[in-house]
């Protein structure tokens, strides 16, 4: 699949739940030791509609042009919109949002898990193209931990950072400060 991003092969994966979830690959990385991998969540009104209301979308451009700029590495687009809780109770979320709450209270109010993403998927699809070794793209500490305990290799992490806007700012905070985010430019 040719992208402004350089040239990818893309991959379907269907799970238990009838998810479609896609994977971008660069290269051939089967075999190989120290693979880039970004593991990204689906986030319809960033991904797509280019929301400022969170990162979502600036993290996947960063990670598609670092991908594009590798001999090999892949990116999981997992189909766990709003962590999990899906986009009408995403969108249910930012109503409260925009009423005080932050990103992780708004789910606790709507009697949602903060984060019910489930990273067994983006193993398996590890697993099966026999990549030994990683190094994944993210801030996210949790992620990390998650694909450690499912037998990856996890050499490192390459965090991607993106400037905060007026939009996201408070978000960003409460990522880092809540949901234990290493970032470091706020
Ligand atoms: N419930 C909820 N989900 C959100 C909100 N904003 C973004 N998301 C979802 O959060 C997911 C992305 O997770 P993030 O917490 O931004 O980042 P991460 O994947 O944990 O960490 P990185 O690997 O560093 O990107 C996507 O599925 C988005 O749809 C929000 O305010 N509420
Ligand atoms: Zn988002």
């Amino acid at each position: 699949m040719p992208t402004e991003f350089g040239l990818f092969r893309i991959y379907t994966f269907v799970n238990d739940e009838n998810k479609d979830h896609a994977v971008i690959v660069r290269g051939d990385p089967r075999g190989k030791e120290d693979v880039p991998v970004r593991i990204h969540s689906e986030c319809l009104t960033g991904d797509v509609l280019g929301s400022l209301r969170c990162d979502c979308r600036d993290q996947l451009i960063q990670s598609l042009r670092y991908l594009g700029r590798q001999d090999y590495g892949m990116l999981i687009y997992l189909r766990q919109e709003g962590r999990g809780i899906g986009l009408l109770n995403k969108i249910k979320a930012y109503s409260l949002q925009d009423s005080g709450a932050d990103t992780v209270e708004a789910n606790l109010k709507l009697g949602l898990p903060v984060d019910s993403r489930d990273y067994s998927f983006a193993s398996e699809v590890i697993k099966f193209f026999e990549i030994k070794s990683i190094y994944i793209m993210t801030n996210n500490p949790e992620k990390m931990k998650a694909l450690i305990e499912s037998g990856i290799n996890v050499k490192g992490r390459i965090p991607i950072f993106s400037d905060p806007t007026p939009y996201d700012k408070f978000y960003l905070e409460t990522k880092k400060i809540k949901l234990g985010h290493e970032i470091e430019n706020i």
